[in-house]
């Protein structure tokens, strides 16, 4: 120990024991991967320290009262600090964090801690937490999904595919009986779901009640029709927890199997809803609204991937994890990560899907991830290639923007589903043979035809902002 370490002063938080490059994680252990970006002259180690240090026991100074805890034991240490390959100024640091530092089953906790005060330090230029590794310890503690993947799919009586599912568009402004008839004809057209979009709750043009209650007239009209279970996910987000609590009863009243929520209400509502959601028997979507205001720089904010790690604890049944091929931002590989941690029961670290940590969940059920996000018919090998079986791909506009109406969007998407899951099923490559899948299919049925000849060939082919540094060349998708 210095000997300058009770003198007064700022104490470098590497010489307050923050930097420990000889400790060996315990399996209890929590697990932190930050992308740092030190200021100028601060060194990396000292960076990771002072990291380690404000999310865990430190202030900028040693404190007296330090001598009244066990303190070695509460500190966060930085045990690994390593540049990252072709960026000079960014280094991966690893803290590890002893597990009675966390308050059992609280996201809105192990927040406060991890994320908490750190992001502002004045000695970093940026600051990104990549990855976590909760140890079983603590995954224990936590409820987890609602119902999960097995769950809802005996609930529904859907298996062996992709759920097909929409959101209604315009966004905004629809009033409810019109709300409820393009739920009906998307429903009856094909899919399992709808779904509001994040920012409708309760407007002026549609209060929740009325929207409620048209949609579910929707459902119930279509599960008629088409003898197949069918669902609406009604958001109920709102400014407070008795308004939500409210509306999902609703809800279930009203027969609805799914409620939604939006990221934006924040952790604890989200496990308040969750808790709700098993106690009820009533699945539980959430739109990650909100996210890429902190998840999408390389360099500063939180990789969804953690998100996805915390969401799944929280105990959603459905997250929202990307596309790959839509509009919006999504690259490859670490979408496939982010798809592995949501649904397997153990993850292997692997550098190319951004993966710094083994994860195992301990038969924690599994959250569905949705797709969703500018996807068409015409990219439905993609889609279950990329994807897999066990997720939801949703069609907004690729539903309600069908020249010929909304039930024929709906049935374009069913019939180029169920094609590529055939050729699947038959071994066919049907990622390589895809297009002639889909044409094949598009013989037998005209609103596949025009779904392709509409939107065959758009394509959102940009650059994403956020990849794995050890991934190889992001493929043209
Ligand atoms: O508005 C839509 C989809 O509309 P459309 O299907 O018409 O494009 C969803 O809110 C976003 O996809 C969410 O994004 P993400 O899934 O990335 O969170
Ligand atoms: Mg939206």
């Amino acid at each position: 120990m210095s000997a300058g370490r009770w003198s007064a002063g700022v104490i470098p938080y590497a010489e307050m024991g923050y930097w420990r490059p000889d400790y060996e994680p315990k399996d209890s252990d929590i697990l932190a991967a930050f992308r740092i970006t030190p200021q100028q002259g601060v060194p990396p180690e000292e960076a990771g320290a002072a990291v380690a240090g404000e999310s865990s026991t430190a202030t900028w100074t040693v404190v007296w009262t330090d001598r009244l805890t066990s303190y070695e034991n509460y500190q966060g240490k930085c045990y690994k600090v390593e540049p990252v390959p072709g960026q000079g100024d960014q280094f991966i640091a690893y803290i590890a964090y002893d597990l009675d530092l966390f308050e059992e089953g609280s996201i809105a906790n192990l927040t406060s801690s991890i994320i908490g005060n750190v992001f502002g330090f004045k000695a970093l230029k940026a600051l990104r937490l990549e990855d976590m590794r909760i140890p079983t310890h603590y995954v224990k503690t936590f409820q987890g999904p609602a119902h999960g993947i097995v769950m809802e799919r005996e609930y529904l009586g859907k298996f062996g595919r992709p759920l097909l599912g929409a959101t209604v568009k315009p966004k905004l402004g629809l009033s409810a009986r019109n709300y409820g008839r393009v739920v009906y004809e998307a429903l009856r057209g094909g899919l399992d779901f709808t779904k509001d979009d994040e920012n409708i709750n309760s407007q002026p043009f549609m209060r929740w009640r009325d929207r409620f209650l048209y949609c579910m007239e929707g459902v119930n009209r279509a599960q008629a029709a088409t003898g197949e279970v069918k669902g609406h996910y009604l958001n109920v987000t709102a400014a407070t927890m008795e308004d939500m609590y409210e509306r999902a009863e609703f809800a279930k009243e009203l027969g609805s199997v799914i409620v939604m929520i939006d990221l934006t209400i924040g952790y604890t509502a989200i496990q308040s809803m969750a808790n709700w959601a098993r106690r009820n028997g009533v699945i539980l979507h959430l739109h990650r609204a909100g996210h890429s205001t902190y998840t999408r720089q390389k360099t500063h904010g939180v990789n969804f991937r953690v998100i996805a790690k915390w969401m799944r604890l929280a105990g959603v049944d459905h997250i929202h994890a990307g596309t790959v091929v839509g509009k919006l931002e999504g690259d490859p590989n670490s979408v496939r990560g982010y798809y592995d941690t949501l649904r397997l029961d153990r993850v292997e670290a692997d550098p190319v899907k951004g993966l710094y940590f083994d994860q195992e969940w301990a038969s924690m059920p599994g959250t569905m991830p949705v797709a969703s996000g500018g996807i068409h018919a015409g990219q439905m090998h993609q889609l279950l290639h990329y994807l897999g079986e066990d997720s939801i791909l949703q069609f907004g506009g690729g539903t309600i923007g069908h020249p010929m109406g909304i039930a024929a969007g709906a049935a374009a998407n069913r019939v180029a589903l169920e094609a590529m899951i055939k050729a699947r099923n038959e071994g066919r490559d049907y990622l390589a043979e895809g297009p002639g899948i889909l044409r094949a299919a598009a013989k037998h049925s005209r609103e596949l035809d025009v779904a392709l000849s509409t939107w065959g060939d758009i394509t959102f082919t940009y650059d994403s902002t956020d990849t794995p540094d050890a991934a190889p060349t992001p493929v043209s998708v």
